[in-house]
């Protein structure tokens, strides 16, 4: 069933590698202004579903439709995928979060300086603009990383492991941007491993171990049956199988 209201909808998708499925019986809907966490045990495929949402990684099988193509996806890859020897400033990495409406040459107006300034100051890191992303610490650099999603403005904001091996307080300030995110109607999937944070904050929850195991209301979501079944399964699942056609007519 298709709804008119979901920000990203999946029909039968298998994502992967090669020929080889990542992730596959991918079927249903993310409604827009959810806001959902999706955990599973390593190697469920948590990071392979963000990256075929995002569009890096195309469906070996079925389809992805997003709302509104093209009206933006801010994403936030795992730190582990973020080249921090590149030699930029705080200011000009959160000033690329403009570039999808500046352009890459387009130049920086007044009005886009108060704006970075103000996101600079959202995640308190009013100070820094000069400072080189190499010299700053994970968890600064976690902040400058919100404060480019927060310029980029997107409907939908894609997070992968947004806290992993971030503190406690910025964990709590980057958190309420997340809460501010979704009254804003915003729709956001985080995929985080803490699942007393996941009870704590997010009210919808993506289970998967290479297939949704459960997907709803986090409380029903994260029982401990479906905890071990995820965990089984990702441990029996066989890594070298071809596209699977179960379900297919
Ligand atoms: N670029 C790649 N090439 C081949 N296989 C890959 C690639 N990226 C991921 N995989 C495989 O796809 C499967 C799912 O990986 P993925 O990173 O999506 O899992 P995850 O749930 O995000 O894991 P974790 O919690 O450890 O980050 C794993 O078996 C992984 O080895």
């Amino acid at each position: 069933m298709s709804s008119a209201t979901a920000a990203v909808r999946f029909d039968e998708v298998t994502l992967g590698y090669g020929r080889r499925p990542a992730v596959h019986h991918l079927d249903g809907e993310i409604p827009a202004g959810s806001l959902i966490a999706v955990v599973g045990p390593n190697g469920a495929g948590k990071s392979t579903l963000l990256k075929g949402i995002v569009g890096t990684l195309k469906p070996l099988e079925g389809h992805i439709r997003l709302k509104g193509p093209g009206s933006g996806i801010a994403y936030l890859p795992q730190a582990a995928e973020i080249d921090r020897t590149f030699p930029l400033s705080v200011y000009d990495l959160v000033a690329m979060g403009l570039w999808s409406r500046s352009g890459l040459f387009g130049g920086i107006a007044r009005r886009d300086h108060i704006k970075i300034e103000e996101a600079l100051a959202a995640v308190g890191l009013i100070g820094f603009e000069r400072r080189p992303i190499s010299t700053l610490s994970g968890g600064q650099m976690q902040r400058a990383l919100f404060a480019r999603l927060l310029l980029q403005d997107a409907p939908v904001i894609l997070l992968d492991e947004p806290f992993t091996a971030i503190d406690a307080k910025t964990t709590a300030d980057l958190l309420d941007l997340v809460r501010r995110w979704h009254d804003e109607s915003r729709t956001v999937v985080a995929v985080l491993h803490d699942l007393d944070m996941v009870r704590r904050t997010f009210p919808q929850t993506l289970l998967i171990a290479r297939e949704p195991v459960a997907w709803g209301e986090t409380g029903e979501v994260l029982s401990p049956e479906n905890l071990l079944k995820a965990r089984r399964m990702v441990e029996a699942y066989d890594p070298h199988a071809d596209v699977c056609h179960r379900g297919a007519a």
